[in-house]
Protein backbone atom coordinates (compact mmCIF):
# COMPACT_ATOMS: atom_id res chain seq x y z
CA UNK A 1 0.00 0.00 0.00
CA UNK A 2 1.41 3.17 -0.96
CA UNK A 3 1.70 6.10 1.62
CA UNK A 4 -1.66 8.23 0.36
CA UNK A 5 -3.65 5.33 1.08
CA UNK A 6 -2.47 4.74 5.15
CA UNK A 7 -5.58 7.56 6.10
CA UNK A 8 -8.19 6.16 3.77
CA UNK A 9 -11.29 4.42 5.05
CA UNK A 10 -11.91 3.59 0.96
CA UNK A 11 -9.22 2.95 -1.32
CA UNK A 12 -10.57 2.24 -4.59
CA UNK A 13 -7.92 1.04 -7.44
CA UNK A 14 -8.43 0.40 -10.81
CA UNK A 15 -11.89 -0.96 -10.70
CA UNK A 16 -13.64 -1.82 -13.72
CA UNK A 17 -17.50 -3.28 -14.12
CA UNK A 18 -18.17 -4.13 -17.61
CA UNK A 19 -21.51 -6.63 -18.21
CA UNK A 20 -21.54 -9.29 -20.86
CA UNK A 21 -24.53 -8.98 -22.93
CA UNK A 22 -26.27 -11.18 -25.40
CA UNK A 23 -24.30 -11.67 -29.04
CA UNK A 24 -20.65 -11.24 -26.84
CA UNK A 25 -20.93 -7.83 -26.63
CA UNK A 26 -19.41 -5.56 -23.90
CA UNK A 27 -21.09 -2.89 -21.70
CA UNK A 28 -17.82 -0.69 -20.56
CA UNK A 29 -19.77 0.79 -17.19
CA UNK A 30 -16.83 1.56 -15.25
CA UNK A 31 -13.54 1.40 -16.44
CA UNK A 32 -9.85 1.67 -14.40
CA UNK A 33 -11.30 3.90 -12.16
CA UNK A 34 -9.15 4.67 -8.69
CA UNK A 35 -9.88 7.31 -5.56
CA UNK A 36 -9.16 7.19 -2.55
CA UNK A 37 -12.15 8.41 0.36
CA UNK A 38 -10.75 9.40 3.87
CA UNK A 39 -12.60 9.55 7.27
CA UNK A 40 -14.09 13.26 7.66
CA UNK A 41 -13.99 14.09 4.02
CA UNK A 42 -16.87 14.10 1.45
CA UNK A 43 -16.27 13.32 -2.03
CA UNK A 44 -18.62 14.24 -4.81
CA UNK A 45 -19.18 11.86 -7.92
CA UNK A 46 -20.04 13.55 -10.55
CA UNK A 47 -21.17 13.48 -14.36
CA UNK A 48 -24.03 12.71 -17.01
CA UNK A 49 -26.61 10.41 -16.77
CA UNK A 50 -25.51 6.68 -17.86
CA UNK A 51 -22.14 7.33 -16.97
CA UNK A 52 -21.12 4.62 -14.82
CA UNK A 53 -21.57 6.53 -11.39
CA UNK A 54 -24.26 3.91 -9.62
CA UNK A 55 -22.70 0.79 -10.84
CA UNK A 56 -19.54 2.21 -9.38
CA UNK A 57 -21.70 2.38 -6.20
CA UNK A 58 -23.18 -0.73 -6.50
CA UNK A 59 -19.56 -3.03 -7.44
CA UNK A 60 -18.68 -1.36 -3.93
CA UNK A 61 -21.56 -3.10 -2.26
CA UNK A 62 -21.56 -6.42 -4.14
CA UNK A 63 -25.10 -5.70 -5.76
CA UNK A 64 -24.57 -5.60 -9.14
CA UNK A 65 -26.32 -8.27 -11.42
CA UNK A 66 -25.31 -11.60 -12.06
CA UNK A 67 -23.86 -10.58 -15.86
CA UNK A 68 -21.54 -8.21 -13.77
CA UNK A 69 -17.55 -8.90 -14.46
CA UNK A 70 -14.98 -6.38 -11.64
CA UNK A 71 -11.82 -5.62 -12.09
CA UNK A 72 -9.54 -4.36 -9.87
CA UNK A 73 -9.54 -3.45 -5.90
CA UNK A 74 -12.13 -1.55 -3.73
CA UNK A 75 -10.37 -1.82 0.16
CA UNK A 76 -11.54 -1.02 3.38
CA UNK A 77 -8.88 0.28 6.28
CA UNK A 78 -8.88 -3.38 7.44
CA UNK A 79 -7.59 -4.73 4.35
CA UNK A 80 -11.22 -6.11 3.72
CA UNK A 81 -11.74 -5.88 -0.86
CA UNK A 82 -14.88 -5.42 -1.55
CA UNK A 83 -14.91 -6.66 -4.85
CA UNK A 84 -12.85 -10.02 -3.97
CA UNK A 85 -15.38 -10.70 -0.64
CA UNK A 86 -18.16 -12.87 -0.19
CA UNK A 87 -21.82 -12.14 -0.28
CA UNK A 88 -21.84 -13.80 3.14
CA UNK A 89 -19.23 -11.20 4.48
CA UNK A 90 -20.93 -8.31 2.28
CA UNK A 91 -24.33 -8.82 4.09
CA UNK A 92 -23.11 -9.94 7.43
CA UNK A 93 -20.97 -7.32 8.16
CA UNK A 94 -20.35 -4.53 5.53
CA UNK A 95 -24.16 -3.44 4.29
CA UNK A 96 -25.51 -1.25 6.99
CA UNK A 97 -22.90 -1.88 9.34
CA UNK A 98 -20.13 -0.65 7.69
CA UNK A 99 -21.28 1.13 4.60
CA UNK A 100 -24.79 2.78 4.82
CA UNK A 101 -26.02 3.27 1.24
CA UNK A 102 -28.57 5.92 0.68
CA UNK A 103 -30.35 4.38 -3.06
CA UNK A 104 -31.58 6.21 -5.89
CA UNK A 105 -34.35 4.80 -6.14
CA UNK A 106 -36.14 4.79 -2.64
CA UNK A 107 -39.11 3.91 -3.67
CA UNK A 108 -37.84 0.38 -4.39
CA UNK A 109 -35.66 0.36 -1.02
CA UNK A 110 -39.04 1.28 1.31
CA UNK A 111 -41.10 -1.70 2.14
CA UNK A 112 -44.81 -1.06 1.59
CA UNK A 113 -46.25 -3.02 3.88
CA UNK A 114 -44.70 -1.29 7.00
CA UNK A 115 -44.76 2.53 8.65
CA UNK A 116 -41.00 4.44 8.32
CA UNK A 117 -41.07 4.19 12.00
CA UNK A 118 -41.31 0.12 12.05
CA UNK A 119 -38.62 0.12 9.34
CA UNK A 120 -35.95 1.70 10.73
CA UNK A 121 -36.75 0.31 13.80
CA UNK A 122 -36.41 -3.05 12.45
CA UNK A 123 -32.76 -2.12 10.87
CA UNK A 124 -31.55 -1.18 14.18
CA UNK A 125 -32.76 -4.87 15.31
CA UNK A 126 -31.06 -6.14 12.86
CA UNK A 127 -27.88 -4.67 13.35
CA UNK A 128 -27.38 -4.46 16.73
CA UNK A 129 -29.79 -5.66 20.26
CA UNK A 130 -30.82 -2.72 21.55
CA UNK A 131 -34.15 -2.14 23.88
CA UNK A 132 -37.29 -1.27 22.52
CA UNK A 133 -37.20 2.79 24.04
CA UNK A 134 -33.44 3.18 22.56
CA UNK A 135 -34.43 1.90 19.11
CA UNK A 136 -37.43 4.41 19.44
CA UNK A 137 -34.72 7.29 20.10
CA UNK A 138 -32.52 5.88 17.59
CA UNK A 139 -35.20 6.23 14.59
CA UNK A 140 -36.09 10.08 15.85
CA UNK A 141 -32.64 10.86 15.96
CA UNK A 142 -31.72 9.39 12.18
CA UNK A 143 -35.20 10.74 10.81
CA UNK A 144 -33.74 14.19 12.48
CA UNK A 145 -30.23 13.63 10.55
CA UNK A 146 -32.33 13.10 7.13
CA UNK A 147 -34.75 16.16 7.80
CA UNK A 148 -37.15 13.19 7.92
CA UNK A 149 -40.42 15.13 9.85
CA UNK A 150 -41.20 12.89 13.14
CA UNK A 151 -44.95 13.51 12.91
CA UNK A 152 -44.62 11.57 9.27
CA UNK A 153 -42.70 8.53 11.21
CA UNK A 154 -45.76 6.62 11.28
CA UNK A 155 -46.54 6.84 7.90
CA UNK A 156 -46.64 4.39 4.92
CA UNK A 157 -44.56 4.56 1.74
CA UNK A 158 -47.14 5.31 -0.52
CA UNK A 159 -48.41 8.12 2.00
CA UNK A 160 -45.28 9.47 1.18
CA UNK A 161 -44.30 12.45 -1.53
CA UNK A 162 -41.38 11.27 -3.53
CA UNK A 163 -38.75 14.24 -1.39
CA UNK A 164 -40.26 12.44 1.75
CA UNK A 165 -39.79 8.88 0.70
CA UNK A 166 -36.18 10.01 -0.57
CA UNK A 167 -35.63 11.64 2.90
CA UNK A 168 -37.15 8.09 4.37
CA UNK A 169 -34.22 6.45 2.33
CA UNK A 170 -31.48 8.39 4.09
CA UNK A 171 -32.80 7.96 7.22
CA UNK A 172 -32.49 4.16 6.86
CA UNK A 173 -29.01 4.86 5.03
CA UNK A 174 -28.01 6.74 8.48
CA UNK A 175 -29.47 4.82 11.29
CA UNK A 176 -26.77 1.69 11.46
CA UNK A 177 -24.10 4.66 12.03
CA UNK A 178 -21.81 3.11 9.47
CA UNK A 179 -18.56 5.15 9.06
CA UNK A 180 -18.83 5.26 5.16
CA UNK A 181 -21.94 6.69 3.52
CA UNK A 182 -23.12 6.21 -0.48
CA UNK A 183 -25.42 8.58 -1.06
CA UNK A 184 -26.95 8.05 -4.95
CA UNK A 185 -28.37 11.24 -5.22
CA UNK A 186 -29.66 11.82 -2.08
CA UNK A 187 -31.45 15.20 -2.63
CA UNK A 188 -33.38 14.36 -5.94
CA UNK A 189 -36.82 15.43 -5.73
CA UNK A 190 -36.50 17.69 -3.23
CA UNK A 191 -36.88 21.62 -3.70
CA UNK A 192 -33.77 23.78 -3.39
CA UNK A 193 -34.50 24.54 0.71
CA UNK A 194 -34.95 20.63 1.39
CA UNK A 195 -31.33 19.98 -0.89
CA UNK A 196 -29.36 22.64 1.23
CA UNK A 197 -30.91 20.99 4.29
CA UNK A 198 -30.28 17.12 3.22
CA UNK A 199 -26.73 18.50 1.97
CA UNK A 200 -25.97 20.55 5.22
CA UNK A 201 -27.31 17.66 7.35
CA UNK A 202 -24.89 14.65 5.10
CA UNK A 203 -21.84 17.02 6.20
CA UNK A 204 -22.49 16.90 9.26
CA UNK A 205 -22.61 13.48 9.37
CA UNK A 206 -19.27 13.68 7.90
CA UNK A 207 -17.89 16.40 9.92
CA UNK A 208 -18.86 13.70 12.94
CA UNK A 209 -16.07 11.44 11.82
CA UNK A 210 -17.86 9.58 8.73
CA UNK A 211 -16.73 9.52 5.18
CA UNK A 212 -19.17 10.04 2.14
CA UNK A 213 -19.02 9.35 -1.18
CA UNK A 214 -22.05 11.64 -3.00
CA UNK A 215 -23.26 10.61 -6.60
CA UNK A 216 -24.83 13.61 -8.01
CA UNK A 217 -26.27 15.36 -10.85
CA UNK A 218 -26.30 18.41 -8.61
CA UNK A 219 -23.60 20.42 -8.92
CA UNK A 220 -24.34 23.07 -6.71
CA UNK A 221 -25.25 20.46 -3.82
CA UNK A 222 -21.99 19.55 -4.42
CA UNK A 223 -20.30 22.88 -3.74
CA UNK A 224 -21.72 23.27 -0.79
CA UNK A 225 -21.03 19.96 0.96
CA UNK A 226 -17.71 18.40 -1.03
CA UNK A 227 -13.94 18.57 0.06
CA UNK A 228 -13.03 16.88 -3.75
CA UNK A 229 -15.22 16.14 -6.81
CA UNK A 230 -14.41 13.06 -8.87
CA UNK A 231 -15.80 13.64 -12.68
CA UNK A 232 -16.78 10.45 -14.97
CA UNK A 233 -17.40 10.32 -18.03
CA UNK A 234 -18.11 7.41 -20.30
CA UNK A 235 -17.05 4.96 -17.50
CA UNK A 236 -13.93 6.58 -16.00
CA UNK A 237 -12.92 9.48 -13.85
CA UNK A 238 -11.21 11.87 -15.51
CA UNK A 239 -11.15 14.34 -13.06
CA UNK A 240 -10.69 14.49 -9.41
CA UNK A 241 -10.09 18.01 -7.85
CA UNK A 242 -9.94 19.92 -4.88
CA UNK A 243 -13.64 21.13 -4.23
CA UNK A 244 -12.57 24.90 -3.55
CA UNK A 245 -10.14 25.01 -6.91
CA UNK A 246 -12.93 23.36 -9.06
CA UNK A 247 -16.18 25.53 -8.10
CA UNK A 248 -13.43 28.52 -8.01
CA UNK A 249 -10.36 29.59 -9.31
CA UNK A 250 -8.64 27.84 -11.56
CA UNK A 251 -11.26 25.56 -12.36
CA UNK A 252 -11.28 22.03 -13.44
CA UNK A 253 -8.87 20.92 -15.47
CA UNK A 254 -10.58 18.97 -18.19
CA UNK A 255 -12.47 20.00 -20.73
CA UNK A 256 -15.89 18.09 -20.02
CA UNK A 257 -15.77 19.11 -15.86
CA UNK A 258 -15.37 22.77 -17.57
CA UNK A 259 -18.14 22.06 -20.20
CA UNK A 260 -19.85 21.02 -16.89
CA UNK A 261 -19.55 23.87 -15.02
CA UNK A 262 -20.49 26.24 -17.90
CA UNK A 263 -24.03 24.53 -18.39
CA UNK A 264 -25.07 25.92 -15.13
CA UNK A 265 -27.92 28.45 -15.01
CA UNK A 266 -26.09 30.84 -12.93
CA UNK A 267 -23.30 30.24 -14.81
CA UNK A 268 -22.80 30.79 -19.13
CA UNK A 269 -26.12 28.40 -19.24
CA UNK A 270 -24.09 26.87 -22.30
CA UNK A 271 -25.11 22.77 -22.46
CA UNK A 272 -22.19 20.59 -23.71
CA UNK A 273 -22.78 19.85 -27.49
CA UNK A 274 -23.65 16.00 -28.48
CA UNK A 275 -24.34 13.16 -26.26
CA UNK A 276 -21.98 11.08 -24.35
CA UNK A 277 -20.98 7.55 -26.23
CA UNK A 278 -22.76 4.02 -25.90
CA UNK A 279 -20.63 2.39 -23.14
CA UNK A 280 -21.31 -0.49 -25.40
CA UNK A 281 -19.30 0.86 -28.16
CA UNK A 282 -16.14 3.39 -27.18
CA UNK A 283 -13.83 4.90 -29.29
CA UNK A 284 -10.34 3.72 -28.66
CA UNK A 285 -8.96 7.07 -27.90
CA UNK A 286 -10.53 10.20 -25.30
CA UNK A 287 -14.13 9.33 -25.37
CA UNK A 288 -14.94 12.76 -24.62
CA UNK A 289 -13.32 13.75 -27.99
CA UNK A 290 -16.30 13.99 -31.09
CA UNK A 291 -17.57 16.84 -28.06
CA UNK A 292 -14.86 19.06 -27.15
CA UNK A 293 -13.67 22.11 -29.08
CA UNK A 294 -9.62 20.88 -28.35
CA UNK A 295 -9.97 17.83 -29.90
CA UNK A 296 -6.92 16.90 -32.29
CA UNK A 297 -5.17 13.92 -33.88
CA UNK A 298 -3.44 13.23 -30.44
CA UNK A 299 -7.08 12.90 -28.86
CA UNK A 300 -7.01 9.27 -30.89
CA UNK A 301 -4.95 7.74 -28.11
CA UNK A 302 -6.45 7.45 -24.79
CA UNK A 303 -5.42 10.17 -21.97
CA UNK A 304 -3.57 8.81 -19.06
CA UNK A 305 -5.19 9.60 -15.93
CA UNK A 306 -2.19 11.48 -13.79
CA UNK A 307 -4.12 11.48 -10.81
CA UNK A 308 -5.72 14.82 -11.23
CA UNK A 309 -6.80 14.33 -14.71
CA UNK A 310 -6.69 12.29 -18.24
CA UNK A 311 -6.77 15.06 -21.14
CA UNK A 312 -4.07 15.73 -23.19
CA UNK A 313 -5.14 19.17 -23.82
CA UNK A 314 -5.76 19.64 -20.17
CA UNK A 315 -6.46 23.37 -18.92
CA UNK A 316 -3.76 25.28 -17.60
CA UNK A 317 -3.01 28.44 -16.03
CA UNK A 318 0.06 29.30 -17.54
CA UNK A 319 -0.35 30.42 -21.15
CA UNK A 320 2.53 29.38 -22.59
CA UNK A 321 1.68 26.16 -22.39
CA UNK A 322 -2.09 26.13 -23.37
N1 LIG B 1 -27.64 -4.68 -15.35
C1 LIG B 1 -27.14 -4.00 -16.38
N2 LIG B 1 -26.90 -4.60 -17.56
C2 LIG B 1 -26.38 -3.93 -18.60
N3 LIG B 1 -26.05 -2.62 -18.57
C3 LIG B 1 -26.27 -1.97 -17.43
C4 LIG B 1 -26.82 -2.60 -16.27
N4 LIG B 1 -26.91 -1.68 -15.27
C5 LIG B 1 -26.43 -0.52 -15.79
N5 LIG B 1 -26.05 -0.69 -17.07
C6 LIG B 1 -25.47 0.32 -17.96
O1 LIG B 1 -24.33 0.86 -17.30
C7 LIG B 1 -24.21 2.23 -17.65
C8 LIG B 1 -24.01 3.05 -16.41
O2 LIG B 1 -25.22 3.09 -15.67
P1 LIG B 1 -25.37 3.86 -14.29
O3 LIG B 1 -26.71 3.52 -13.74
O4 LIG B 1 -24.20 3.57 -13.43
O5 LIG B 1 -25.33 5.38 -14.72
P2 LIG B 1 -25.40 6.67 -13.78
O6 LIG B 1 -24.16 7.44 -14.02
O7 LIG B 1 -25.71 6.26 -12.38
O8 LIG B 1 -26.62 7.45 -14.43
P3 LIG B 1 -27.81 8.27 -13.72
O9 LIG B 1 -27.22 9.61 -13.41
O10 LIG B 1 -28.86 8.34 -14.76
O11 LIG B 1 -28.24 7.53 -12.50
C9 LIG B 1 -25.44 2.60 -18.44
O12 LIG B 1 -25.08 2.59 -19.81
C10 LIG B 1 -26.40 1.50 -18.15
O13 LIG B 1 -27.26 1.28 -19.24
NI1 LIG C 1 -27.31 6.51 -11.18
Amino acid sequence: MTAGTLNATLSVRNLSVRFRMRGGRHIAAVTDASFDLAVGECLALVGESGCGKSVLASALLGLLPANAECEGAALLDDGTDLITAGERLLARTVRGRRIGLVPQSPAAHLTPVRTVSSQLSETIRELRPVPRQERRAAAHAAAGRAAFPADHLDRYPHELSGGLAQRAATALALVGDAPLLLADEPTTGLDRALVERTADELRRTVDEGRALLMITHDLAAAARIADRVAVMYAGRIVELADATRFFGEPGPLHPYARGLLDALPERSFQPIPGMPPELGDLPAGCAFAPRCDLADALCGTQPRFDGRVACHHAHTEDPSRA
